[in-house]
């Protein structure tokens, strides 16, 4: 079987787009097409694969498949590709509109200048802070708050803040992201029975009042160089923990450039950044 796509990258974490509404790809073939693809070796090369899918709720719907073939409820930086690749193929007709994710709907509204898309911000609503929605398991119950958690790895006991933006996210303050312990307890705190369904990992580190370093362990992909919720959720937590105020933008630094995130006073958290283009091609896809 012979698919179409595009391969983009927002800030470095790149994906394999395929226009669903177009290639009609079985159901049984996605988790399989996910892990072939993304394979360096023998595949394209990715973090993932993303399909871009009619809507009953929204202008258009994206799935999201990290590179072991699991479907995650949210991504980002795949959000600001889908809303570009929209935008351009004439899937949607303005510049403002709506995109369902498993996680829930979102509005995208994507900026041009002169005839080139210049940047997209998502509206990705309010972040979910309890931990049942998370979801995480604990002593505590699901309606407490997740923001003064603690986990326990290898004898020593870490404090983080649990923030769902769709998908879950464990943040952990440290000194310097740079020698943050992203690849050794990353996959570790991803498959912790206290995260039911997982979680991606980040580590971050306040280094202004408006800047954030950032490094993460992507649930089902391991190390990327970005993560489009991670940096909401990173945010999030650290405004919750008074390092920065509420309705301020916030830029982050991840390993692939920077995104500006900002909490405003109505809940909702905001993310601007970058989403390009790398290639199309056609991929034979044997099951
Ligand atoms: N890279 C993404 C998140 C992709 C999904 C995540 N690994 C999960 O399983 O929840 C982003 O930019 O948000």
């Amino acid at each position: 079987m012979n698919i179409r796509f595009t391969k983009m990258h927002a800030l470095g974490n790149n994906y394999i787009y395929v226009n669903q509404i177009e290639e009609n790809i079985p159901e049984e073939f996605m988790k399989p097409l996910a892990i072939a693809v993304s394979n360096v070796q023998t595949g394209i090369g990715s973090d993932g694969l993303i399909l871009i899918c009619d809507s009953n709720h929204a202008a258009i719907r994206m799935r999201v498949f990290n590179s072991d073939g699991s479907e995650a409820k949210n991504c980002g930086n795949g959000l600001r590709c889908v809303a570009r690749y929209a935008y351009e193929k004439g899937l949607v007709q303005n510049t403002s509109f709506t995109i369902e994710t498993l996680g829930g709907i979102v509005t995208a509204h994507v900026q041009v200048l002169g005839d080139t898309v210049n940047s997209i911000s998502i509206d990705m609503g309010e972040p979910r802070l309890r931990k049942g929605e998370i979801p995480m398991l604990d002593s505590g119950s699901a309606e407490d708050l997740a923001t003064h958690s603690v986990i326990e790895l290898e004898g020593q006991v870490y404090s983080f803040t649990g923030v769902s933006m769709g998908n879950p996210h464990a943040v952990f303050f440290v000194e310097d992201v740079k020698s943050a312990p992203v690849d050794t307890l990353g996959p570790q705190i991803e498959k912790h029975p206290m995260f039911p369904e997982g979680t991606n990992v980040e580590f971050v580190s306040p280094v202004s009042n408006n800047e954030l370093d950032f490094r993460v362990w992507e649930r089902g992909s391991g190390i990327t160089y970005a993560c489009g919720t991670g940096a909401c959720a990173a945010v999030v937590a650290a405004i919750l923990h008074g390092k920065f105020e509420k309705g301020k933008a916030v830029t982050v630094h991840l390993l692939g450039g920077d995104l500006e995130i900002l909490w405003g006073q109505d809940d909702h958290v905001w993310m601007t950044g970058p989403a390009e283009y790398i290639c199309h091609g056609e991929y034979a896809f044997e099951k």
